[in-house]
This record gives C-alpha cells, structure tokens and sequence, in this order.
C-alpha cells in the first residue's frame, strides 16, 4: 500500500519517516496527480493558513476534499484545522470533517506543553500505557456533530482527537514522539 503525505509547507518529512519505518511506501503529494493510487494522505502539522493557501495556489483544494470523500485522510495540528468544517474565520479549509476547531487554543504561556493520553479508543491491540503527546500552539476540537465522533479529551473534557469515518484529525503531533501506534491505526484505517 501506498500513502501520501501533503509536502507543501509543515513536518511532513517526520511523518514520511514514520511511515517509512512501518514498511509503507510514501508519495509526497504537491499536485493533484500525485494523488493517484494512494489508499490515504497525512496532512502534517505547520501552519494551516499557509497550507490552505498553497493548496488553493496548487490547484488541490477540490482533488483534495474528492480524495477524502472516499479515501483516508488524517491531519495532525494545522492538518486537523485544514480538514474541518469552521474555525469561526475565513481561510481555505477542506470542510470535510464535522468538526468545529479553535487555533492556537492553549493560550500564549502554554504555547506548546506535553502531556499523556488515554489512547483506549485504539482497541486491546495498542492498549496498555499512555500515549505522550507533544501540543505546539495546538487547537482544539471546540465542536463535534453530524457523523464525527471525539477520540481522545483532556481531563478538563476538551476534544483532542476525533474521526468521521476514514478520516482523523489529531490536536497534536504523533510524528514527534517516535511512537508509532497513531501511525499504526492510521495504516490499518486506510487499508
Ligand atoms: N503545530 C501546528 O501545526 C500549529 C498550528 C498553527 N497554530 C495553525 O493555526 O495553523
């Protein structure tokens, strides 16, 4: 299987690296023919203003949100703001998760901060221990509705991780820590 990984301005490379050390074989994605043959795409982490900006530049926005209609798509940060629906200002999203999400949502002092996850979601297979996430000024999934369903919320009950389908979005970046069982689940989503 072949997956994609949005190279246009972000960490993909450290997704690459994760799922090159899975096995997968990874297309970076600039154009839409690049799209072709590939069972899912990460949008990686950066800054998603830049990132809707360059996809609308590169002609990707509606081959982008066609390919996420049937196939797997999981945004990590900025990637998780590109897939929603509203983030209660105008910029290029995909609008294909029903989920609302707030940018930069921790506040300046906490601008980036680590902390464990209960990860249970992910079945008995990646059960056991935490997962270590790393925040960098990270939003968080204000609202989930329609077919999308929360994953993963803080103890103070904000949403940090949700999926609709064969689509993911997490608050956080999994391509950081060297743990791969975010990347694993993602793998067997777009399977
Ligand atoms: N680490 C990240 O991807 C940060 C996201 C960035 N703050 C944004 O709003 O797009």
């Amino acid at each position: 299987m072949k997956l994609g990984v949005l190279a246009l301005q972000g960490d993909f490379i450290e997704h690459q690296t994760m799922l090159e050390r899975l096995g997968v074989e990874v297309q970076q994605v600039r154009l839409p023919s690049h799209l072709e043959g590939l069972a899912g795409l990460i949008i990686p982490g950066g800054e998603s203003t830049t990132i809707g900006k360059l996809a609308v530049d590169f002609g990707l926005l509606e081959p982008l949100r066609e390919f996420g209609r049937q196939r797997a798509i999981w945004g990590t940060c900025a990637g998780a703001i590109f897939l929603s629906k509203d983030v209660g200002r105008p910029q290029p999203l995909l609008e294909l998760m029903d989920i609302t999400v707030q940018r930069n949502a921790f506040g300046r002092q906490v601008d980036s901060f680590e902390t464990d996850l209960d990860v249970s979601f992910m079945g008995k297979e990646y059960n056991g221990r935490p997962f270590h996430a790393v925040f960098i000024r990270a939003p968080i999934i204000e609202k989930v509705y329609g077919n999308a369903r929360a994953l993963i919320t803080l103890g103070d009950g904000r949403i940090v991780a949700a999926q609709q389908g064969k689509l993911l979005a997490t608050s956080f970046h999994p391509e950081l820590t060297g743990d791969d069982r975010f990347h694993r689940y993602f793998v067997e989503l777009a399977r």
